[in-house]
Parts: C-alpha cells; sequence; structure tokens
C-alpha cells in the first residue's frame, strides 16, 4: 500500500504523522512546492518510526510527483489556511489554482488513487478537484464531517462529563457556519442526547460546533490541524482497512436529498472502494430547510469557482 500526502504543512504533516503512526501504508510520500519542506518532514517522522515502533517508510519530495506514482491513496492538504477576519470562502482564489493543478499531477501518476481533499473552501475544493480528475464520484470526496462531528462530540463530553468515546452524532451540509448538527441523531452509548442535557446547552454547543474551525483561527492565527490530520487520517483508515465505517463525507450528489450536481456533507460508508453507499437518513422539515439552506451557500461559492473560469 502506497499512499501520499500533499501539503507538508500543518494539517498535511499532522496527516501524515497519522496514517505513519497506524502503519496504514508500507510507503507513504509527502509532497510540498517548498523546497525540502517535505523531506525534512519526512525524514523527521522517519526518524521516529524507532520510537513509535512502525515500519511504515516515510520520504518526501518537493514538487516531483514521479515519487508519488501508483499511490492507492491520495490525502489533498496543500493551499493556504485562513486567518483571523476571514471566512474559508476567502481562500478560493488562491486555493482553487492549488488544488487544480495538484489534481491534475496526482492524476498523471495515479489514475487509480481515491483521493480525499481537505483544502478549503472544503465542498467547492473538492468539486473542483472532482472537475478535475474526471474520476467516478465515489473516488474523490471531501474531510469535514468527520471533524465537524468530532469538535461536536468533545464539546458533548466535555459538557456531559462522560467520555467522548460514548458521543455518537452525526452532522451535514457544507463545511461552513451553515453546517448541520442533528441532535434527533446524537446519542451517549445510545441513550438520546436530549435526554440529557438542556435545550439551551444543547443550542450553545451547536453554535459553538458551527464556528469551531473559527474559534480556533481566532485563538492562533492560523486554522487547525491536529484534529483536522487525524480526520483524514481516521478516513484513510476505514479505506485501506476496508472498515466500513459511517462517516460524515463531503460527498457528490446525484439525486439523493433531493439534490443533484453538488458536493455536500451527507453519511456515507466508506470502504476499500472509497464512498460504498450514500445513506439517506429520515430528515424533518427544519433539518431538511438547513441542509437546503446549506446547500444554498455552498452553491453561491460554486458560482464564484465558475467565475474563474480555471475549470474546463
Ligand atoms: N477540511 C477541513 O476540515 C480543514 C481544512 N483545512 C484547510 O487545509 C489547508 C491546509 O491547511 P494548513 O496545513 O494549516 O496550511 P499550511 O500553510 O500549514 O500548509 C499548506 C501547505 O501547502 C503547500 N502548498 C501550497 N501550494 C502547493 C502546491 N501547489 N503543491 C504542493 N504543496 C503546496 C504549502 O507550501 C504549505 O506547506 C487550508 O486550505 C486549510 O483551510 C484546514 C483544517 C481543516
Ligand atoms: O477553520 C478553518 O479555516 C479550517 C477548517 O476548516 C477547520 O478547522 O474547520
Amino acid at each position: 500500500m502506497k499512499i501520499t500526502v500533499v501539503g507538508a504543512g500543518n494539517v498535511g504533516s499532522t496527516c501524515a504523522n497519522c496514517i505513519a503512526q497506524k502503519e496504514l501504508a508500507k510507503e507513504l510520500i509527502i509532497v510540498d512546492i517548498k523546497d525540502g519542506l517535505a523531506e525534512g518532514k519526512g525524514l523527521d517522522m522517519w526518524q521516529a518510526a524507532p520510537i513509535n515502533y512502525y515500519n511504515t517508510k516515510v520520504k518526501g519530495v518537493t514538487n516531483d510527483y514521479t515519487a508519488t506514482a501508483g499511490s492507492e491513496v491520495v490525502v489533498i492538504t496543500s493551499g493556504l489556511p485562513r486567518k483571523p477576519g476571514m471566512s474559508r470562502d476567502d481562500l478560493i482564489a488562491t486555493n482553487a489554482g492549488i488544488v487544480k493543478s495538484v489534481t491534475e499531477n496526482v492524476i498523471a501518476h495515479s489514475p487509480n488513487a481515491i483521493i480525499i481533499i481537505v483544502s478549503n473552501p472544503l465542498d467547492v475544493m473538492t468539486y473542483a478537484a472532482y472537475l478535475t480528475a474526471k474520476k467516478a464520484s465515489n473516488k474523490i470526496f471531501g474531510m469535514a464531517g468527520v471533524l465537524d462531528t468530532a469538535r461536536y462530540r468533545a464539546f458533548l463530553a466535555e459538557e456531559l462529563d462522560v467520555s467522548p468515546k460514548d458521543i455518537q452524532a452525526l452532522l451535514m451540509g457544507g463545511h461552513g457556519d451553515t453546517m448541520v448538527p442533528l441532535p434527533r441523531y446524537t446519542t451517549v452509548s445510545g441513550i438520546p442526547v436530549t435526554d440529557l442535557i438542556d435545550e439551551d446547552r444543547l443550542n450553545a454547543i451547536i453554535e459553538r460546533t458551527k464556528f469551531g474551525g473559527g474559534e480556533l483561527v481566532n485563538l492562533m492565527g492560523t486554522s487547525a490541524w491536529y484534529a483536522p490530520g487525524a480526520a483524514a487520517a481516521q478516513m484513510v483508515e476505514a479505506i485501506v482497512r476496508d472498515q466500513k465505517r459511517i462517516f460524515p463525507v463531503c460527498a457528490y450528489l446525484n439525486g439523493e436529498y433531493g439534490m443533484k450536481d453538488i458536493y455536500l456533507g451527507v453519511p456515507v460508508k466508506l470502504g476499500k472502494n472509497g464512498i460504498e453507499e450514500i445513506i439517506e437518513v429520515k430528515l424533518n422539515e427544519s433539518e431538511m430547510a438547513m441542509l437546503k439552506d446549506s446547500a444554498e451557500s455552498v452553491k453561491s461559492i460554486m458560482k464564484v469557482l465558475d467565475d474563474m473560469n480555471i475549470i474546463d
């Protein structure tokens, strides 16, 4: 198994480190455009192998996609992160070009790879990569829901003073402020969360989750990486170990939830074939209205991508 992570910055190197520590690959290639950065991170991770006991051979390269040839899974994290005062959507002008050129290089050397996009604005960058790669949509999708759900679960665990392991939750929609956490599909070891927490506290946690990325940007001056890197690696694990995990994933919709030709966060089954099923949960009227609202916001950024005229 050969895996590539593009982008040796905060998220890419964290993701690569998780992949190595989980021994998901025999060979792990990290690519960055900045001279020496990926080589350095790769060497540092390889030198951690005798300490952390993994066999995954990690190697970094500067923009050399021949080294990535034949990768079975590729994670694309290249692109600018936002700074305080910016929205994820503000990144489109720079990141669309980066995602396009990286996807072309990835596809040229690993035509059969399953590709996971992480770069922001996530839903539209995933769509841009899909249009560029021209591959089946079950093999190209984005990471956001695993992270957003993890934030929601972490906040709930803290509030309820229980283990984060016992919180199960679902969150749908775009990776922006219109994301849709679903309390009706949130339980603590099977107990409905609404039985355990009053409505006001739950609503406060939902609001904090929606702006969870921004909270970290304001604290650090750049965006998060530990949870995002771990989230992308968990998706890689589900694929390479054919785990059939059910995760919220930014997936291409072709009629599901009454929507077409859009990438949006929905629950899917992830296994060796990538997205093996999109699960259509029953949403009530207000949940569906929030999902549609989130889709409208993603569509408005798709229009910006379209107007940029950079993808055939
Ligand atoms: N989907 C999600 O939930 C999340 C998405 N992100 C996004 O992930 C992206 C990366 O974030 P960070 O790692 O924090 O940024 P970073 O600035 O630490 O790293 C980005 C790396 O991409 C590299 N890069 C730029 N152009 C490239 C190209 N053409 N080819 C190869 N490498 C290239 C840069 O040299 C840099 O090392 C951002 O767009 C950020 O908004 C971040 C967190 C969560
Ligand atoms: O907030 C950002 O810009 C990065 C990101 O997507 C997240 O951490 O959720």
